[in-house]
């Protein structure tokens, strides 16, 4: 976990991740809570809209049903037909094809006493019958019969009525109050009229609305009706019933369609479509982010990382990366900015090393890298055989200082120094200032008569510079003494070479000056003064 949080990728990746998760998770929820119930709900409002047409159907049958009664009730024979002036009516109208043409099951005309006066209708084997009154052969209409007449005794006002009967089967009936065409009398009677909602029947309201229904009786009383009900069988059809009102009133009618979800399914699919381009656009979008992130901030911050630790682990430090310090934007600023405190850190460390390791009036190396770069030398040389150094000491410098003032003494140090530089670094060789008015030269792989021959140069040299000193008993010229020290044994140390040089520097001084000694022989062949016993 702490690997994971250590780079600043993965835990872009990780934010990004749960970003990304959250709002999967948004999306699942305004589908689930939002859509879903709208969905669900325009289903609800399709299937009660065609439970409507459905009903609206049946409500344009009673229509039908009204006007054809009303026809039959407000026809002047009918009305002298029931007060029994019309004997012909029946055989002239009430025949068998007027049923058929009627689509009706029965006709009953009730007196103005509210009896049956004639029946006419289909008895239960089918067969057509025809007869006054219900006592037989028309026995069979009289439940029905009995039925109508109570509703009629109820106090029916004296207008056409419609209904769907439940009970004691499934059909529409109408009833009108039997009147004369053109004149205000009161009614005769009442005609009825019943028609079977038999399967042709409903067979032919599908065919009307195109929608797959049926139609039953249920024992349920008439204020529970118009409740609807939706069942939603499976995910391409569902079943919607409403209860209408109908008689007896222990018993409403049941209307069942079974309904496409055609609506349902193609709003989801859209929906999906949506919900699912959506996520990919989410998905790419945040891919692209975190790969933007990557290329524009991650991959040049690492660069930047792997460089600024590279600078403590590698001997030689790399130089920053040209990419890094040619962008324009904050990360270029910050590269640059360090690149540039790096460069000023990198000038400071390496004045303050030469402040450490050279001689501030001189300029040439101090003790410090003299002694060093002379270790160094042993230690990787393999050998301590065939090195050599010199101690240069100026003669008679405190006259000199006495003479001439300290300021020219430092001129004459600094003159010095310089020419010896000159002469001998060019070679190879180091000068170093290690005392006051003392100077020493490392001389790798010089042998002894090489040195001596240097040694020899040098004084020649230093005493053709013409430096005025005019109180030295060696000289009018500045004049140096050389000793001179070589490695005989790998025994020996850094401090056994200078020792011994000093000691030879001390013999040149005790021998008169202004000429050079080896640790072992004083040189003899230059200098105006002899040689002393080595
Ligand atoms: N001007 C100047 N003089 C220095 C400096 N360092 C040391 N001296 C002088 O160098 C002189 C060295 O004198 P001594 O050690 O007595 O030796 P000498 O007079 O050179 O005599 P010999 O070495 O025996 O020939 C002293 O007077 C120091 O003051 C320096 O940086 N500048």
């Amino acid at each position: 976990m702490t690997a994971l949080k250590g780079s600043l990728r993965n835990r872009f990746l990780l934010s990004l991740c749960a970003v990304l998760c959250l709002a999967l998770l948004a999306l699942v929820a305004i589908a689930r809570f939002q859509i879903m119930p709208i969905l669900l709900e325009d289903e609800e409002a399709y299937a009660s809209a065609e439970l409507d047409r459905i009903e609206r159907a049946l409500g344009a049958e009673l229509n039908h049903m009204r006007r054809m009664v009303e026809d039959w009730a407000h026809w002047d024979d009918t009305y002298d037909f029931v007060q029994g002036l019309q004997p012909q009516y029946v055989d002239s109208n009430l025949y068998e094809s007027t049923l058929e043409t009627l689509d009706l099951e029965m006709m009953v005309f009730l007196d103005a006493s509210n009896e049956p006066y004639w029946v006419v209708g289909y008895n239960e084997h089918g067969e057509f019958v025809s007869c006054p009154g219900s006592m037989p052969p028309c026995d069979w209409a009289s439940a029905s019969i009995a039925f109508l007449s109570r509703y009629v005794a109820q106090g029916l006002d004296d207008a056409t009525h419609t209904w769907l009967l439940a009970a004691p089967e499934l059909a529409m009936a109408g009833l009108s109050p039997i009147h004369q065409s053109h004149q205000e009398t009161p009614a005769t009677g009442w005609l009825a009229m019943v028609r079977p909602l038999s399967e042709p029947w409903i067979e032919q309201l599908r065919d009307t609305t195109g929608i797959e229904l049926e139609l039953s009786p249920v024992p349920v009383p008439a204020q529970e009706s118009a409740a609807q009900i939706l069942d939603r069988t499976s995910p391409t059809h569902m079943t919607a019933n409403r209860l209408i009102p109908a008689l007896p009133s222990s018993h409403a009618l049941r209307i069942d369609a079974a309904l496409p979800r055609q609506r349902y399914q193609a709003s989801l699919e859209t929906f999906r479509f949506a919900l699912y381009w959506t996520s990919g656009v989410l998905i790419a979008t945040l891919l692209m982010v975190l790969w933007l992130l990557e290329r524009m901030v991650l991959s040049p911050l690492r660069q930047l990382a792997t460089f600024t630790q590279s600078l403590h682990q590698e001997a030689a430090p790399p130089a920053m990366p040209v990419s890094l310090l040619a962008r324009h934007d904050e990360i270029g600023t910050l590269s640059r900015e360090f690149s540039n405190l790096l460069d000023h850190q990198r000038r400071q460390s390496d004045l303050l090393r030469d402040l450490t390791l050279h001689d501030p009036l001189t300029g040439v190396a101090n003790r410090r890298l003299f002694d060093q770069r002379l270790t160094e030398l042993l230690d990787h040389s393999g050998t301590h055989q065939g090195h050599a150094a010199m101690m240069i000491d100026i003669d008679h410098f405190k006259l000199y200082n006495d003479h001439y003032g300290h300021q020219a003494g430092d001129v004459c140090l600094v003159t010095l120094a310089q020419h010896m530089e000159a002469q001998l670094e060019p070679r190879g060789f180091l000068v170093a200032r290690t005392g006051g008015e003392e100077f020493s030269v490392l001389l790798p792989n010089t042998s002894e008569d090489e040195a001596l021959r240097l040694a020899r140069e040098l004084l020649e040299a230093i005493e053709a510079l013409g430096l005025d000193h005019e109180t030295s008993p060696t000289s009018c010229n500045v004049t140096v003494s050389i000793g001179i020290a070589t490695l005989q044994a790998n025994t020996m140390e850094p401090g056994d070479l200078m020792r011994a040089a000093d000691q030879a520097l001390y013999r040149a001084k005790a021998s008169g000056r202004n000429r050079a000694a080896t640790y072992r022989a004083l040189d003899t062949t230059f200098g105006p003064t002899t040689t002393l016993d080595s």
